[in-house]
């Protein structure tokens, strides 16, 4: 059964004086996942979230939310998103629960949202304390609870975790994991670390110099990439390989190691080698990391696997 589609963008462009931080950018969001929206600083990842919100406006292209327009019904749309974008704002002078009660009221809604919001951040206990003497890890909590406490069917979180402690990071990548499950919500999550995003993303996008280089299932990003061939003379299979213009790897090993971009070509690369007397004794794929991948993919000045 497919999902519907929450959030759409739509060759999405932004310009900023002679450069483009986001370029030809379309992404799709399903209901109900957490949708990790990967890339270094500086990729396009908070431009992009600001032109979903409305925040920018975009040099080209569109965003759908809910099936619509955000041109043209962006109240209305709004009305269902939760967002978190950069730092959390709040008035520290005030109590958690006394900023969230101005949010309430601003937005019209039951008392009974503030409760559940900082219960399920987890600062029921801290609700009293002025928002100046909370730490790191509980004033980000308290941004959460801010872009929760509408029970938004979309909420958007731009690094949350930035500048936590891994506990504080593990505590709300649980916190964010259950909101889909809970609350029926989704989730878009900006992360520069993919190891912050694989134990919860369901999707990833992958994004550099303002391009999309990847969406997908992680486990898609996974998958093998080239195929190893061990054979009792590789320096020759090598050489044949290369003047039958097989793309190979090139590494200092003096692997055998082919690109693993079509099926047949592995088997046509077999038959050559059995054809010139040259015994294979394994043809495996090589798995790399999604570290790795998504190093690669992100550290040049091109993506692609
Ligand atoms: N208002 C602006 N005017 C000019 N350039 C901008 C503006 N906002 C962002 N940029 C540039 O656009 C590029 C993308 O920035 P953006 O903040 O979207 O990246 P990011 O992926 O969110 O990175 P980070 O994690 O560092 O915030 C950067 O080169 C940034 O300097």
């Amino acid at each position: 059964m497919s999902r519907t589609i929450v959030l759409q963008t739509k060759s999405l462009s932004k310009k900023f004086s002679d450069f483009y931080s986001v370029s030809d950018l379309s992404i799709s969001v399903k209901e109900r996942e957490i949708y990790g929206f990967l890339g270094p600083n500086g990729a396009g990842k908070s431009t992009t979230m600001k032109m979903i919100l409305g925040l920018l406006r975009p040099s080209t292209g569109k965003v759908q939310l809910f099936n619509q327009e955000l041109s043209g019904n962006k109240q209305e749309i709004l009305k269902d998103i939760g967002s978190l974008i950069e730092e959390p704002s709040y008035y520290a002078n005030l109590t958690g629960l006394e900023n969230l009660q101005i949010m309430q009221r601003l937005l019209g809604l039951p008392e009974k949202n503030v409760r559940e919001s900082l219960r399920i951040v987890r600062l029921t206990e801290h609700q009293n304390k002025l928002v100046k003497n909370y730490s790191l890890g509980m004033k980000q909590r308290l941004g959460i609870a801010l872009a929760i406490v509408k029970f938004p069917k979309l909420l958007i979180l731009d690094e949350p975790t930035n500048g936590l402690d891994p506990a504080g990071i593990q505590e709300i990548r649980e916190l964010i994991k259950s909101f889909p499950k809970e609350y029926g919500m989704t989730v878009l999550i900006s992360s520069h670390l993919l190891s912050e995003v694989e134990q919860m993303a369901t999707t990833v996008g992958i994004i550099n110099h303002g391009t999309l280089l990847f969406q997908g299932a992680l486990a898609e990003l996974e998958e093998a990439s080239r195929i190893e061939v061990q054979t009792n003379q590789d320096a020759r299979a090598i050489r044949l390989l290369e003047q039958h213009g097989f793309s190979l790897f090139d590494n200092q090993s003096n692997k055998i190691q082919l690109i693993d971009d079509h099926k047949e070509k592995v088997a046509n690369a077999v038959e050559l080698l059995v054809e010139n007397k040259v015994r294979i004794y394994q043809v495996t794929p090589v798995r790399k990391s999604l570290e790795q991948v998504f190093l690669e993919m992100t550290s040049g000045n091109q993506g692609g696997l």
